[in-house]
């Protein structure tokens, strides 16, 4: 676990530059919040076992992450991942040997509200067993993250803030039955 950890973070380093510059900003926006010593990766194993009546039940209760990003890998039966998008439950397909990358809530407050965090869960199945790896990566909690600048006149943008002010909000708030944690971090 500890090797995978490693090499994960290689790999969000090269994801939270490759977002940089996809959206056209500076490529080390994002990473240099990551002190290479104190940012955390904090892992979640996520165990579904198989559901006699999955049509009601839950594997895990919606909610946005609230990291930067999420590396998450999945094993056994596919298709436990859902992400609302317009209003309807989408469910993400699993391409063999993929990586699923969850963008959180403290990356849409970097981004300012670029790239946003969305509001998943995972459904309960009948027909086998399903575990996932969660890892979320973000910045010590004494980091204090700026949002980059939006165009002017633009409103809805989010505040400066603290990273481990923004976690003790978003867990003392949890669970929610809607994306509202965030809210707090709005200018
Ligand atoms: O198991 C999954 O597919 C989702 C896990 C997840 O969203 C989480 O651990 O935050
Ligand atoms: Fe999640």
């Amino acid at each position: 676990m500890q090797n995978y950890v490693s090499e994960a973070r290689i790999v969000l380093d090269e994801l939270l530059k490759a977002l940089a510059e996809g959206l056209s900003l500076e490529k080390h926006c994002f990473v240099e919040n990551f002190d290479p010593i104190l940012s955390e990766i904090n892992v979640r194993v996520n165990y579904y076992p198989p559901c006699p009546g999955p049509d009601r039940a839950l594997g895990l209760t919606p909610h946005s992450d609230a990291s930067s990003l999420t590396l998450l890998m999945e094993f056994g039966v596919t298709a436990g991942l859902q992400v609302l998008k317009s209003q309807e439950w989408v469910t993400i397909p699993r391409p063999k040997d993929s990586l699923i990358v969850v963008v959180g809530d403290l990356l849409e407050i970097m981004s300012n509200g670029r790239v946003k965090s969305p509001w998943h869960r995972a459904v309960a199945q009948s027909d086998g067993d399903r575990f996932s790896v969660a890892l979320f990566y973000n910045p010590s909690p004494q980091t204090q993250i700026k949002p980059i600048e939006n165009a002017p006149n633009k409103s809805n943008g989010y505040r400066k803030m603290i990273v481990g002010e923004y976690l003790q909000h978003y867990y003392r708030n949890a669970p929610q039955n809607e994306k509202r944690a965030i809210l707090y971090a709005k200018d």
